[in-house]
């Protein structure tokens, strides 16, 4: 339990200074707790000696007045403390994940991970938020008043104070049986809720294709199984806990009985006064109520814990670049040297050697699933080369932070994401210091601006999720005018062909143009105007370069690039008649 404490402690960094302090101020607060024992006690006392005049009862009733102040002073003090900490807290550790998933491989992002990342950032990180310091604090200020309790009652009647430490001993021993269970089932039920989180997330992702295929069955499906699933763990759970943690309370009520008999045996015996007597008989039950808060905080505490530690396993994930350097780079050749990469165990690049000189157009061509999007993806380090190196500008790739290469690189992909914000933020994500009238500009250059004139509310219409509300030529070219923005030297560009049509090609060739002017140019082609201008024109095949030149020169060779080229000549001049 302390450890859980001491992990949110040591979280907390330099504010962890804070939790310190009110421990410290919890351990007066727990004087102030017990201190109307005494009072009591007194009262008592002048009950049976018959002393009880008015003035004794005012002075009883001002002192137990202050007893409660300084209380209520101590906890103002330490909710004053904890107060929004653990908030601040956990909104830092967000934004450190964040960073750290920034620079994770993107192998590391498989549907198991998404559905473990999501329910961590949104019901692990949450749960903590809510109870961390509640927890600590209910945690500390229980132990502090278990530790007064044994000592008043060491002065008072040693025999209680010897009961409560055996009831402290035997039920701290059914509490780690209970803790112990607890973390189990609290990771298999945590694991069980990241299924269900990834079972949800690919249902709404497919939910297009589970309307339009009809295939709504009952029982049957993915998502359904994960539920059931969920449930019987979550019952299993239940039930598994619930007789340790009655076996836990009887230690109490066994406790209450023996406390009861040996303070009526001491008074009997002539071992305690009448006073005495009357105190622990009135305070039996009162004696357990922190041992019990302690129990109730250990199922919290370690479903608590068993997401602190899926965070934690997160973090230690390493990080691509954990040893790289920012580095900024003078010129933007691009080389491949006897590059192999497998996103798996499959080898999907084969020794491919290859340069992209600066400042020029290259083009890759070939077959679906040949590894042209694999190449692009390799140049942007989001996966690493298993063997041979990448360099740019003569710097090997790898020896660079993510942040300092990605610097240089702006992507524009087929399936454009837009954030569910304004496109004016969209935009802006290409340089989050870009003036609006910058962002401007650069929109009227990538044939926007007109468009987002039209609508409703300008630059501040909000896109919805996945920038569905646009279409696919529109979502390009905000693309196209947040890569112009960002203004970097290298260009990796996934044309897009399907789903436009002639009008929107056209505008978004002039967007194109208009941003790789004077870049360094990777580009996945599939038109024959772009492939044709190309300075460069690289035909892969399952993974190996076939060809390499030229159009020119491509098309006086015998090879697939001219049977590519003849076909897509042919398919462009049929007409519909
Ligand atoms: N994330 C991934 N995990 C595992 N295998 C992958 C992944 N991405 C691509 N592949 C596989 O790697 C090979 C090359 O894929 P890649 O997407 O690079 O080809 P491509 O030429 O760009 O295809 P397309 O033109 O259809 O986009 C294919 O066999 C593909 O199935």
């Amino acid at each position: 339990m302390l450890n859980v404490a001491n992990r949110i402690i040591k979280m907390s960094g330099k504010e962890g200074w804070r939790i310190k302090a009110a421990i410290v101020l919890s351990v007066f607060e727990g004087i102030f707790i017990a201190a109307p024992l005494g009072l009591i006690y007194y009262g008592i006392l002048i009950i049976l000696e018959s002393n009880a005049t008015p003035a004794a009862s005012v002075r009883i009733g001002i002192i137990m007045l202050m007893l409660v102040l300084f209380r209520a002073f101590f906890k103002f003090l330490i909710d004053k403390l904890q107060g929004g900490m653990a908030y601040e807290l956990f909104a830092s550790e967000r934004l450190k994940l964040g960073e750290h998933l920034k620079r994770l491989p993107m192998g590391y992002f498989s549907e198991g991970n998404i559905g473990n990342i999501t329910s961590v950032i949104t019901t692990d990180i949450v749960f903590a938020e809510q109870w961390g310091m509640h927890a600590v604090a209910t945690v500390i200020s229980s132990y502090v008043g278990i530790a007064i309790n044994i000592l008043l009652m060491l002065f008072i009647d040693w025999r209680v104070s010897l009961i409560l430490t055996l009831i402290l001993i035997v039920s701290s021993i059914t509490l780690k049986q209970f803790n112990r269970a607890s973390k189990k089932e609290s990771k298999i039920r945590q694991d069980g809720f990241a299924q269900l989180t990834k079972a949800i997330i690919e249902y709404v992702k497919g939910i297009g294709v589970i309307k339009s295929f009809n295939v709504q069955r009952e029982g049957d499906s993915d998502i359904n199984h994960a539920f059931d699933t969920f449930k019987a763990i979550s019952i299993r759970v239940e039930k598994g806990l619930s007789g340790l943690y009655r076996s836990y309370m009887y230690w109490f009520a066994l406790g209450v009985a023996c406390i009861i008999a040996t303070a009526v045996y001491d008074y009997n015996a002539e071992h305690i006064q009448l006073a005495w007597c009357i105190l622990i008989l009135l305070f039996s039950m009162q004696f357990f109520a922190s041992f019990k808060a302690l129990g109730s905080m250990a199922t919290l505490l370690r479903v608590m814990e068993a997401g602190l530690d899926r965070y934690d396993a997160i973090i230690a994930v390493e990080e691509i670049d954990a040893d790289g350097k920012a580095i900024v780079l003078d010129n933007f050749d691009i080389v491949f040297d006897h590059v192999s990469f497998a996103y798996d165990q499959t080898d999907v690049i084969h020794d491919v050697s290859f340069e992209i000189p600066a400042r020029c157009m290259t083009a890759l061509v070939g077959k679906s699933g040949s590894g042209k999007s694999t190449i692009t993806n390799l140049i942007a380090r989001f996966w690493d080369v298993q063997q041979g190196a990448i360099t740019i500008g003569g710097v090997n790739i790898k020896e660079m932070t993510v942040e300092s290469l990605l610097e240089n690189i702006s992507m524009v992909f087929q399936n454009v994401y837009l954030f569910n914000d304004s496109i004016l933020e969209n935009v802006r994500f290409g340089r989050p210091e870009a003036t609006k009238d910058e962002i401007i500009e650069v929109c009227k250059k990538a044939r926007c601006h007109e468009f987002i004139m039209a609508l409703e509310n300008g630059y501040d219409t909000i896109v919805n999720e996945s920038g569905a509300s646009l279409s696919g030529g529109e979502k390009q070219r905000i693309a196209i005018a947040r890569a112009m923005l960002k203004d970097a030297p290298i260009i990796l560009l996934d044309e897009a062909t399907a789903n436009i049509d002639p009008d929107n090609e056209q505008i978004i060739q002039e967007a194109i143009n208009a941003l790789v002017q004077n870049k360094t140019l990777v580009l996945i082609a599939h038109k024959l105007s772009t492939i044709r201008n190309a300075d460069q024109i690289i035909v892969m095949e399952e993974g190996r370069i076939i060809q390499q030149g030229n159009h020119k020169q491509l098309i006086e060779s015998d090879g697939l690039y001219l049977e590519f080229w003849k076909r897509r000549t042919k398919a462009t001049s049929w007409k519909i008649s």
